[in-house]
């Protein structure tokens, strides 16, 4: 039996972040460690109504700079907790992070606007201020920390031009569409030029072919700035498209770590296999081939039609 399939999937959203100047700015200079995230042994454990909630547990990870990396697990899985540690949104009960040489775990709370200056974050919930416009969105962060209204200005153009918004500079929210909306989340996020772009779910909100052209857009902010990115997401097609590597987390461990291609194919635990078949990216069963067409619907099913007539068991799996 042969089989075809066609990757898709995805969706993103935006932080609004409250910020002014920090005193002590780590200096942000060009290092072999800038963009490079390492977490050490990171455990964390949330103080619930009915007694301690292990959501991390001995979680350790290098994400070298320049990598997409993915970080998948089921709902509950302790996603969240792990990327907002990065950024200190939520601080760990143990271990250390470091961030482009940084070590967030021993920052001082004045010192975490810094911090955050160096990693930009998108939401699967846009958090946009509905009475700004596209242009005073993106500025915001940048007025927060003072930067003089003309930079600001120049930033917010040549921003806007980045993520394909250049005509919707007066634009409102409320004119947007939700993949438009996280284009602004995306040129509000890199603002400050940050080493590290965190995605909280980014595409969750989206249609398949809105996700598709935001993980894209991803991809190629990621190439042309050089910036890690790290995201989140329950979708494997998610991670398919845009990752190098993918670390699965289950009850707050890391259950499988490697690059893409290899988890896709040699999944090492029951989690990520359930994750795959739940995204019809199962490697095929009793000795099937799984390939991949870059075609339209039409053309699979044509293909799929042809070989049949020939008297090739086939299946077309999934359309993206
Ligand atoms: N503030 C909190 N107080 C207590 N428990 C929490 C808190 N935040 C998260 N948890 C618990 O920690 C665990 C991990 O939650 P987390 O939100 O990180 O998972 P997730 O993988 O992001 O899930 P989802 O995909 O549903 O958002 C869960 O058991 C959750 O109930």
């Amino acid at each position: 039996m042969l089989h075809f399939s066609f990757i898709s999937e995805f969706a993103p959203g935006f932080l609004a972040e409250r910020e002014t100047e920090a005193p002590t700015a780590p200096s942000r200079v060009a290092t072999a460690d800038r963009g490079r995230v390492t977490l050490e042994a990171v455990g964390k454990t949330y103080l619930g109504a009915n007694g301690p909630v292990p959501a991390l547990q001995d979680i350790s990870l290098d994400i070298q700079p320049g990598e997409i990396f993915a970080i998948i697990g089921r709902s509950g899985a302790g996603k969240s907790t792990l990327i907002r540690t990065i950024n200190r949104l939520e601080t760990p009960s143990a271990g250390r992070i470091s961030v482009s040489g940084h070590a967030v775990t021993d920052l001082a709370e004045r010192e975490l606007p810094a911090l955050r200056r160096r990693i930009g974050m998108i939401f699967q919930h846009f958090n946009l201020l509905s009475a700004k416009t596209v242009a005073e969105n993106v500025a915001l962060p940048l007025r927060l920390a003072g930067v003089p209204k003309a930079e600001r200005a120049e930033k917010v153009k040549a921003l806007l031009a980045l993520v394909g918004l250049a005509d919707k500079h007066d634009a409102y929210p409320a004119q947007l569409s939700g993949g438009q909306k996280q284009r602004v989340g995306i040129a509000r996020a890199l603002v400050h030029d940050p080493d590290v772009l965190l995605c909280d779910e980014a595409t969750s909100a989206l249609d398949p072919e809105t996700t598709r052209a935001i993980l894209d857009l991803l991809r190629d902010i990621n190439r042309r700035l050089g910036l890690t990115v790290i995201l989140i997401t329950h979708e494997m097609g998610v991670v398919r498209q845009i990752a190098d590597r993918v670390a699965v987390i289950d009850g707050g461990r890391i259950v499988d770590l490697g690059p893409v291609a290899t988890v896709f194919a040699q999944p090492s635990s029951a989690v990520t296999r359930s994750l795959l078949e739940a995204s019809q990216f199962a490697p095929p069963e009793s000795g099937g081939v799984l390939l991949r067409l870059a075609g339209s619907p039409a053309d699979a099913e044509a293909l799929a039609e042809k070989l049949r007539r020939d008297g090739t068991a086939i299946e077309v799996v999934r359309h993206v």
